[in-house]
């Protein structure tokens, strides 16, 4: 059978991790990388075909589906909406606050090419907003709480990399293990993310810029003015030697009532040695669900609501009635 032909747009962490996740996949197969940068300058870990992204055009015969691997902080707002009008996409936009205003331009995008665009895939926003949702379903009477880490958020640490003179940089985030407990135990379910979290940054950068790194850091909007956040600047072998893991993770709990006499809980967890690799997995299953879903001749932005998990793999409808049994 043909194989999905997907082109990765952003060879960072996440294109990267998108590039081994293909080769995980044997329906589908990687037809190119498109970078901003030289791609003379790009050593891939598959000898994949690396291109200008000026030239992605020429390539609508030549692959099915991008998988935008750009940063959330300012590549995505412009790409989503640019390539949804000559490809299928799937992105993994993470900035929570501004995913309406995301779904509405990739949306409007998407349906004057009438092409398929899925937003917001990956983890959170992605498979820990499915289970918020069916948790709610489930358990109506109840709460949920969201916990993340420890470990390096891709989005928290793409956006510290943007701001002007960080030449290095990372942020962990790191649960507050107290209100974790209670959680398990239903208690504190009001309580914002802000509450629950805090963040950490470690940052390489010439020593006249770190007042100003550190208060723009503090309050960027969305990604860390509501937190409580730490910067520390290291030196440039520190951080080489320090910070080079992505690991992450972390629970969606909902917990609430089905009657006066019976409390109930659900749990979901994720425990990540790589949060880009798994990350990059989640996006190519949603490939292949807007490969499918675009050739029956569905358009328009979807979100991870909208995707049939049947569309996502590569199993046939009985294969996954078996599945049931
Ligand atoms: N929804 C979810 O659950 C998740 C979402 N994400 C999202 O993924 C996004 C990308 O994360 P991540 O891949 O870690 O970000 P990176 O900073 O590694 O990469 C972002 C972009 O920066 C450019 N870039 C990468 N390395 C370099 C370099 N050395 N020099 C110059 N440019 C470079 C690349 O574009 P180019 O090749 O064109 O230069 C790349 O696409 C995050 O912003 C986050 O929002 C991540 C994890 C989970
Ligand atoms: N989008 C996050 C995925 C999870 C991790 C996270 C956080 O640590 O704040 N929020 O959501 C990422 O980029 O890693």
């Amino acid at each position: 059978a043909e194989k999905v032909r997907i082109g990765i747009v952003g060879y960072g962490n996440l294109g990267r991790g998108a590039e081994l996740a293909v080769e995980k996949n044997p329906d589908m197969e990687l037809a190119g990388i498109f970078t901003r940068r030289d791609p003379n300058t790009i050593q891939t870990a598959t000898n994949a075909n690396v291109y200008c992204q000026d030239n992605i055009r020429s390539f609508q015969d030549k692959l099915d589906v991008l998988i935008l691997c750009g940063g959330s902080a300012s590549d995505l707002p412009e790409m989503s909406p640019e390539l949804a009008r000559l490809f299928p996409i799937v992105d993994s936009y993470d900035n929570h606050a501004k995913i309406p205003d995301h779904y509405k331009k990739v949306n409007q995008a998407a349906e004057e090419a009438g092409k398929l665009a899925i937003i917001s895939a990956g983890w959170d926003p992605g498979l820990f907003s499915l289970n918020r949702l069916l948790g709610e379903i489930v358990i109506p009477d109840g709460g949920t709480h969201t916990f993340w880490g420890k470990g390096l958020s891709q989005g928290h640490s793409e956006a510290v990399r943007r701001v002007e003179g960080v030449k290095k940089g990372v942020q962990y985030t790191v649960p507050m293990e107290e209100i974790l407990e209670d959680a398990r135990n239903g208690k504190g379910e009001d309580l914002t993310a802000a509450e629950r979290h805090k963040r950490v940054c470690y940052i390489v950068a010439d020593e006249k810029d770190h007042a100003r790194i550190e208060e723009e850091i503090k309050t960027m909007p969305d990604y860390f003015a509501p937190y409580d956040t730490t910067v520390h600047f290291i030196d440039e072998e520190t951080f080489d030697s320090e910070h080079q893991k992505m690991r992450h993770g972390g629970f969606v709990i909902r917990s609430g009532n089905s009657s006066k006499a019976h409390k109930q809980a659900m749990e979901f967890s994720l425990t990540l040695e790589s949060n880009p690799e798994f990350t990059a997995s989640v996006l190519v299953a949603y490939a292949r669900a807007a490969y499918h879903l675009h050739k029956k001749g569905e358009t328009g932005a979807k979100t991870p609501f909208d995707i049939p998990f049947s569309a996502m793999t590569h199993k046939t409808s009985a294969e996954i009635m078996k599945d049931l049994l």
